[in-house]
């Protein structure tokens, strides 16, 4: 699992060691990570270090102390080192080793930013070191113009300092312009705002580096569940296991408008790994259910037992002032009563988004997107006479927006995007980022929403418990279903990216990738028939054991560590 943390948390972790005179030393090896990150990089491509051409663009804190210790020190491997010093004051130790290096320095202004942009772009490498987790918004005067030019110019090869300058590091949130980087060579520990869009779109490769306050480190502000986390979470049967125990997810989904949405998560969620799947809906929509998923149980009436729910897809919003006007949201709303009572998890999407009760469960799962978040925040906003939040609102702070609607809803929320994020009613972030634009088509969020509603079903009896596989991995109680919601959005992307392969897809491509690579996942760390037969102690006390000898972390994780 990747850890990333706020700007914030990282200053903290390094302030006893600033305070004990050690900013230097962290610096130091901050600086190092960043040079050896710039050569590794361009012995990749073949180029030769010695003789090749690098500039820094060096701001006046720390973040351009960083760039120019490590210019110096690739100047002492040969290379013709510039720093453009983009603001009047530079950090005095780093600018003095620079330039006893053998470095050029260039002061920007405004009458020189084209001319220095033109020097600058021509160049092997370009390190970025204007603004770090000390920046209040972003790049601005000729800073600003300098890499508006630049951004035109195309480098080619940028590595960002840290951070990519204008990225906040706390949210990623983007303060234009910024220089899209190649890597990103983050020091102490990964900070969130990587991990979150739009910044992430900016950081290309993240690649930590340990200076030694890691272990300092507060719990994680962000996650990312990673291979390891998948064959240890995503659910097989036991060898006792029935239909029923497997777990069965019940869905009212699909409308005569769009019967598809309903054929899609059915399938989805039958081939994922459910014992079962019941259907709720018309009559000529359930036609089409089990035209493609035979296996699938039509229900009529009251249905039978289930373990999840999953509502909303293919459903449309409520009309204003008459939200109970459809006879699937009817259902809905009934389901939503009738699960909230018996603790039932739900995925909730699409128009099933429009009925919800002000207050939710942490183990109902909202799947909207980012326009939906919008309308969904909107809603409950003006009714309270806030102001109501547009689709580029949650575009441009999506982590923001993800974790307000959680933490005010109660609900877990697992906002879509290029970059997934599911959002714990806690304020804990899980960012999942293994698809493709491509994955953006109809159909996909069906399919999206079958698949966590299946994972719901499966996990409903005793994954959540203390001897779970959740609680195997550290993953808090009140952060159990985001988790599961975020092995939803890795299974979906890395199908997406598979069906995919660079190219363009469909839905139903998707759902032929989703199944084809579960046994590689699902390594059975334990088996649902517990939920039968009563605790298995064997398993009990292996679960115990594997809990102490690893016991969860705080911080560590790595996209790729030197
Ligand atoms: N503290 C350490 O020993 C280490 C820090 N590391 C690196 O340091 C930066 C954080 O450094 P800091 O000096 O606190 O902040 P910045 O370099 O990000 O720059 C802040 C600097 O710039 C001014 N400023 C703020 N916003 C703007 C803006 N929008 N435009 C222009 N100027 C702005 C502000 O007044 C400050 O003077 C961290 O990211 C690491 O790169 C080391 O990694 C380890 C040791
Ligand atoms: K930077």
């Amino acid at each position: 699992m990747i850890s990333a943390f706020t700007g914030t948390q990282v200053r903290e972790a390094e302030q006893p060691l600033l305070d004990s005179g050690e900013g230097a030393v962290l610096m130091q090896r901050a600086a190092h990570g960043l040079a050896a990150a710039v050569v590794r990089e361009l012995q990749r491509r073949g180029r030769r270090i010695y003789g090749s051409a690098v500039t820094v663009l060096a701001g006046k804190g720390n973040n351009g102390g960083d760039g120019l210790f490590a210019a110096a020190k690739l100047a002492s491997r040969g290379m013709r080192t510039t720093a453009v010093l983009t603001a009047d004051a530079a950090h005095p130790e780093a600018l003095a080793a620079f330039l006893s290096a053998g470095g050029r320095a260039h002061r920007l202004a405004p009458e020189n930013a084209e001319e220095l942009a033109v020097l600058t772009a021509g160049d092997d490498a370009i390190i970025d070191s204007v603004l770090g987790t000390g920046a209040r918004g972003g790049l601005r005067g000729a800073a600003a113009e300098l890499v508006s030019l630049l951004q035109e110019l195309r480098p080619a090869l940028v590595v960002a300092c840290d951070i990519p300058s204008g990225v906040d590091a706390d949210t990623g949130e983007v303060h234009w312009p910024v220089l899209p980087a190649d890597v990103t060579v983050t020091f102490g520990g990964i900070k969130a705002g990587l991990l979150a869009d739009p910044g992430e779109e900016y950081a290309g490769r993240v690649e930590l580096v340990r200076i030694g306050i890691e272990h300092r480190l507060p719990a994680a502000s962000l996650l990312r569940l990673e291979a390891p986390d998948l064959t240890a979470l995503v659910p097989s049967p036991g060898r006792r296991d029935h239909k029923y125990s497997r777990g069965v997810l019940g869905v009212v989904a699909g409308s005569e408008r769009y019967p598809g949405a309903a054929v899609l998560s059915v399938q989805s969620a039958s081939a994922t790994g459910a014992g079962m799947v019941r259907y709720l809906g018309p009559g000529s929509v359930a036609r089409h259910v089990l035209a493609r998923t035979p296996e699938a149980v039509v229900e009529e009436g009251s249905p039978g037992r289930v373990q999840a729910w999953l509502l909303g897809p293919g459903i449309p919003d409520p009309e204003p002032g008459e939200p109970d006007g459809d006879e699937q949201l009817r259902r809905v709303r009934d389901t939503l009563e009738a699960a909230r009572a018996a603790g039932q998890p739900v995925v909730v999407d699409a128009g099933a988004l429009g009925v919800l009760p002000a207050r939710c469960p942490a183990h109902w799962i909202l799947t909207p997107h980012a326009g939906e978040l919008a309308a969904f925040l909107s809603r409950r906003h003006t009714a309270r006479g806030e102001a109501a939040v547009t689709r580029d609102d949650v575009g441009s702070r999506p982590l923001h927006f993800a974790r307000l609607a959680a933490t005010d809803s109660g609900a877990t929320v697992l906002l879509k995007g290029a970059t997934t994020l599911v959002a714990s009613p806690s304020g804990a972030v899980f960012s999942q980022s293994e698809g493709t634009p491509w994955l953006a088509t109809a159909g996909s969020g069906d399919v999206l929403a079958g698949l966590l509603g299946s994972l719901a079903a499966q996990y409903a009896e005793t994954a959540m418990d203390d001897d779970g596989p959740f609680a195997a991995l550290g993953i808090a109680p009140e952060d159990r279903w985001a988790a599961a919601a975020a092995v939803a959005a890795s299974l979906h992307g890395r199908a997406g990216s598979r069906a995919s392969d660079g190219g363009p897809l469909t839905a139903r491509a998707l759902l032929r990738e989703l199944p084809e690579r579960w046994p590689a996942w699902g390594t059975g760390t334990r088996s649902r028939s517990v939920s039968m037969t009563g605790r298995d102690p064997i398993r009990h006390a292996a679960v115990l054991l594997w809990h102490i000898a690893a016991p969860p972390r705080a911080g560590g994780g790595t996209l790729s560590a030197t």
